[in-house]
């Protein structure tokens, strides 16, 4: 934990100046707590009861000064006056700590969270699709606010309390000290051992509840996710109870061990609290056979309990920050993942593509030792529309997907006009690239701000003659507000017709040398996809495109076709010259009955 301490602690340099007023505070709150209050009990209050306990110095000053018929008012009005003095001292350190600990935390907090999300838009796809969605977004919300709220619940003790611990304990040396009782401390040291002892064990297995306590969360984050993103499965397949159970399975699991944190967190205040007794008990036996007066017992007891109690409060509040921990750990799981698809250290620039594309002997596998492509080798002219068709799970779209970089080959090049995609960096690369996919994806912001994606900087006029070449008018007339009505989740409210063609808008926008169109036609029924066809058409004019074609009708525009089977390309060339000496794509082609 230290280490992962050590290393947030550069998210604090930004804020050191307010960290620093923080400690200072801190410490003017535990002087005033852990000092102020016994001094006042052990050195102030008996000079009110009896002057002769006066020290010399503020003897001769007040000689000199104060009538000595009216001494013991004086004192008592000094006295008087002190106290609240002490108090308001210590009540505003103790605020402006705990406001000051609050923001810094607060502040390190959104620091992390936005590097975590930012960390990951850039891991790559391969990192994501390992995880299950709802543990990160589950990470990304919940583990920040865990963070969040502990640092909250802590602000006020984190500082303050081991601090006052200290020097209760410093006031309480001198006491006995001067009072020549140091046998007494060796005993107190015990005691301090042994309230010591339940903090160090309660943090560990809080610190271990907790961590499997926000795996659960996580869990259970997914099922809701998983179960809210597949409605229509869940519905035909009559799933409801089984998500239903599973949601409630996770959620007893996480009471489980929440509530066993909550124990060991709960044990520590009465466990200290006994010790603090015992201790008590202890000065009381010791204190009496030494010969102590009640007002140096009362001194050093005032220490005693500061001491003791402000243990507990910092043992609680480090507690907390166990529970913290396993947050923290989640976060940092993501922060810590290497970026296996970094940017190039010096980024080669492009300049205007032209689309030319290479694939040198490619060869590509999501999983060692299970190659997916084999040995590619193609040349795609600038401007060519290839089609790329075979059976499933032939590697068609993994072809399609190194071009922008969404995997790197494991061996073999990709090059965009001679330019491996491995030295350009992504952004730049990508911005050269545009994608339609199956599903297309759009945002929960009004049509035209979707279709805007394409290109954010551009002229209203230009985004609505981009939704003309698509056809996106035909349907406009069916929303509320036109091209200004904004879209539920993932699209809600379009049908996948209209949001392909949305889809497709936002490709004509960002007026890319090089289009992927992956199934983009795949989802519809045959009337839309005829519909989308003269859309698409339209599109890849000019534009060096790679289509992903499961229908072979959307192979007609095709210039060339690729023809996969399990990993390699066992047939390239027109439709006609396919059809007579390719046996697989023949096969295929019968098949659509086309
Ligand atoms: N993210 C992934 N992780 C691991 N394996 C994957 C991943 N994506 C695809 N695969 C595997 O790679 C192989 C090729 O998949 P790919 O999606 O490229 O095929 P495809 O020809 O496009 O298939 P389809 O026409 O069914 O979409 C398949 O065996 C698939 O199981």
């Amino acid at each position: 934990m230290r280490e992962r301490m050590m290393r947030y602690l550069r998210y604090l340099l930004p804020m050191k100046w307010w960290f620093l007023l923080a400690i200072l505070s801190g410490v003017i709150a535990a002087g005033a707590s852990g000092m102020g209050i016994p001094f006042m009990i052990y050195k102030v209050f008996p000079v009110v009861f009896d002057p002769s306990k006066m020290p010399e110095a503020v003897s001769e000053f007040m000689a000199a000064r104060v009538d000595p018929a009216n001494l013991k008012n004086v004192l008592l009005l000094l006295a008087c006056a002190v106290m609240p003095v002490v108090f308001v001292i210590r009540g505003v350190a103790m605020w402006l700590n705990a406001v000051l600990v609050s923001y810094v935390g607060m502040k390190i907090l959104e620091h992390i969270r936005m590097d975590v999300f930012r960390k990951l838009q850039s891991l790559p796809l391969s990192f994501l699709e390992r995880q299950q969605k709802g543990d990160l977004i589950s990470r990304v919300i919940t583990d920040t606010q865990n963070v969040q709220t502990m640092i909250t619940q802590v602000s006020n003790d984190i500082i303050k309390q081991p601090l006052t611990a200290v020097s209760a304990i410093g006031v309480l040396v001198y006491m006995m000290y001067e009072q020549g009782t140091m046998g007494m401390m060796l005993t107190n040291i015990g005691f301090a051992a042994l309230a010591l002892a339940p903090i160090i064990i309660c943090g560990k297995r809080i610190a271990n509840r907790s961590r499997k306590a926000q795996k659960g969360l996580g869990d259970i984050t997914s099922v809701v996710q998983e179960s809210l993103a597949s409605q229509r499965e869940i519905r035909s397949y009559g799933l409801e109870q089984r998500q239903i159970d599973e949601l409630s399975k996770g959620t007893d699991k996480y009471c489980k061990d929440q509530l066993k944190a909550v124990k060991y967190q709960q044990i520590l205040v009465p466990v200290m609290e006994t010790v603090t007794a015992l201790a008590l008990a202890n000065m009381l036996v010791q204190g009496r056979a030494m010969g102590m007066t009640l007002t140096d017992f009362l001194g050093i007891a005032g220490a005693l309990f500061f001491a003791f109690d402000s243990m507990k409060r910092a043992g609680i509040a480090f507690n907390k920050l166990n529970q913290a921990q396993a947050s923290l750990e989640r976060l940092d799981a993501i922060l810590s993942e290497p970026d296996t698809m970094p940017d190039p250290e010096l980024p080669q620039p492009i300049g205007r593509v032209e689309g030319r594309i290479s694939f040198r002997n490619v060869n590509f596998s999501y999983e060692e030792g299970k190659p997916i492509l084999k040995n590619i080798q193609v040349e795609i002219p600038a401007g060519q529309v290839v089609a790329l068709v075979g059976p499933s799970g032939a590697g068609k779209t993994t072809f399609a997907s190194l071009i922008p970089r969404f995997y790197d080959a494991t061996s073999g090049a990709v090059l965009i006009d001679g330019v491996d995609v491995k030295d350009v960096a992504k952004t730049e690369l990508r911005r050269h690239l545009a994608l339609v996919s199956q599903h297309a994806m759009l945002f929960r912001q009004s049509i035209k701000e979707n279709i805007r994606i394409g290109r954010p900087q551009a002229e209203d006029e230009e985004v609505l003659q981009a939704a003309r070449e698509a056809s996106v008018f035909s349907f406009l007339d069916d929303q509320p507000q036109g091209i200004d009505t904004v879209l539920g989740d993932a699209g809600g409210g379009l049908s996948g017709g209209q949001r392909q063609r949305v889809a497709i808008a936002r490709a004509f926008l960002k007026d890319a040398p090089i289009l992927i169109l992956d199934e983009a036609t795949a989802a519809l029924d045959a009337e839309s996809e005829e519909k989308i066809q003269h859309e698409l058409e339209h599109l890849v004019k000019g534009r060096t495109t790679l289509i992903v074609a499961h229908r072979f009708s959307s192979i007609r525009v095709a210039d060339r076709i690729l023809v996969f089977s399990h990993g390699e390309i066992v047939g390239d060339g027109t439709h006609s010259k396919l059809y007579s000496s390719c046996p697989l794509y023949r096969e295929l082609y019968d098949k659509q009955g086309i």
